[in-house]
C-alpha cells in the first residue's frame, strides 16, 4: 500500500517528525533518528555552529534526512523570516518550521505574526511549516498563503502533557486540506497514535523522546505508536455508542428460550 505523505514535493514513508533538542549526549541522536524511522528532523538554527563540528548539530543528523530548521527564538515575523534566510544561506536547505514565541511561560506562539512570515517565506520558495495554536480561521488563512503544513500544539513546548487541543486540532483535519501535523506536548507513543487516529497527517515529537529514560528506545515506542495509528485512521474507526450493543444478537436457539417455547 502506498501510503506516502508528500511536503513540499517530498515523498515520506515515516509519519514521525523529530526535534533533535534536550537529549543527554548528542551522540544520541543519530541512533534516534534511525530507530524512529524519521526522515524528517528539526533543528534550532541558534545550535547550528558551522565554524565547530563537534559542536553543531547538523553533524549528527544521517545523510539523506531531510533537516527543517526552526525559528525559534524568533518574536515577531521579521526574526523569523532573518532566521530562515540565514539557515538556507547556511546550507540548511529550504524547508522551515516558523515558530514565532513571544510568551516565555507557555511558548504560545504569536499565530498573526507567523501568517505574515508564512506569506513571505512562501514567496521566497521556502517549504513553510508554520507552528500555531489551533485555529481554523489563521489555519484557512495559512493554507490560502501556500503553508505546506499546518503545524497546531497539543499542549505548552516541552509540557508532555498530551493532546489538551484536541477538539480544535479535529477541526483542522476536517477543515482543511493540506497536511496537519501536530507539533508540541506529546508525552506518550498512546497520545502520537490518538492524533494519528483523528487523522492527522504526521506528529512532531521532541521531549518525550529526548528526556526518556531510554531515548533509543522511546523512539521505536513513538514509531510503532504513529504507524499503528495511522493503520487505525485508514482501517476506519467503529462508532462510538451512548450504550450497550450486544456483540451476539439473539437468534434461534437463544431466541426460543427467552420466548419460554
Ligand atoms: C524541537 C521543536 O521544534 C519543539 O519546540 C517542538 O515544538 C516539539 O515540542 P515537544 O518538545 O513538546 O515535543
Amino acid at each position: 500500500m502506498n501510503d506516502s505523505l508528500v511536503i513540499g514535493g517530498t515523498s515520506l514513508e515515516s509519519r514521525l517528525v523529530l526535534g533533535t533538542g534536550k537529549f543527554p549526549d548528542r551522540h544520541l541522536i543519530p541512533r534516534v533518528i534511525a530507530e524512529s524511522k524519521a526522515q524528517v528532523v528539526t533543528v534550532a538554527l541558534r545550535r547550528v555552529n558551522l565554524a565547530n563540528p563537534e559542536d553543531n548539530v547538523l553533524s549528527y543528523i544521517p545523510e539523506g534526512v531531510v533537516v527543517m530548521p526552526n525559528t525559534s527564538g524568533a518574536r515577531c515575523a521579521e526574526e523569523a523570516v532573518r532566521i530562515a534566510r540565514l539557515a538556507r544561506a547556511a546550507g540548511c536547505g529550504n524547508w522551515v518550521k516558523i515558530e514565532i514565541v513571544p510568551d516565555q511561560v507557555y511558548l504560545m506562539p504569536d499565530n498573526q505574526e507567523t501568517l505574515r512570515a508564512t506569506e513571505i517565506l512562501v514567496k521566497e520558495g521556502f517549504v513553510v511549516l508554520p507552528y500555531v495554536l489551533p485555529d481554523l480561521v489563521i489555519g484557512r488563512k495559512l493554507q490560502d498563503a501556500g503553508a505546506a503544513a499546518v503545524m497546531p500544539l497539543g499542549a505548552p513546548i516541552g509540557s508532555n502533557r498530551g493532546l489538551k487541543t484536541a477538539e480544535l486540532i479535529r477541526m483542522l483535519v476536517e477543515e482543511l486540506e493540506v497536511p496537519i501535523i501536530v507539533d508540541a506536548g506529546i508525552g506518550r507513543p498512546s497520545e502520537a497514535a490518538a492524533a494519528m487516529e483523528m487523522g492527522c497527517a504526521a506528529v512532531l515529537v521532541n521531549t518525550a523522546v529526548a528526556t526518556a529514560g531510554d531515548p533509543v528506545g522511546m523512539a521505536r515506542a513513538f514509531a510503532l505508536a504513529v504507524e499503528a495509528g495511522r493503520r487505525a485512521f485508514l482501517a476506519g474507526l467503529g462508532p462510538v455508542r451512548e450504550y450497550a450493543e450486544a456483540s451476539s444478537p439473539l437468534t434461534g436457539f437463544l431466541a426460543e428460550l427467552e420466548q419460554g417455547t
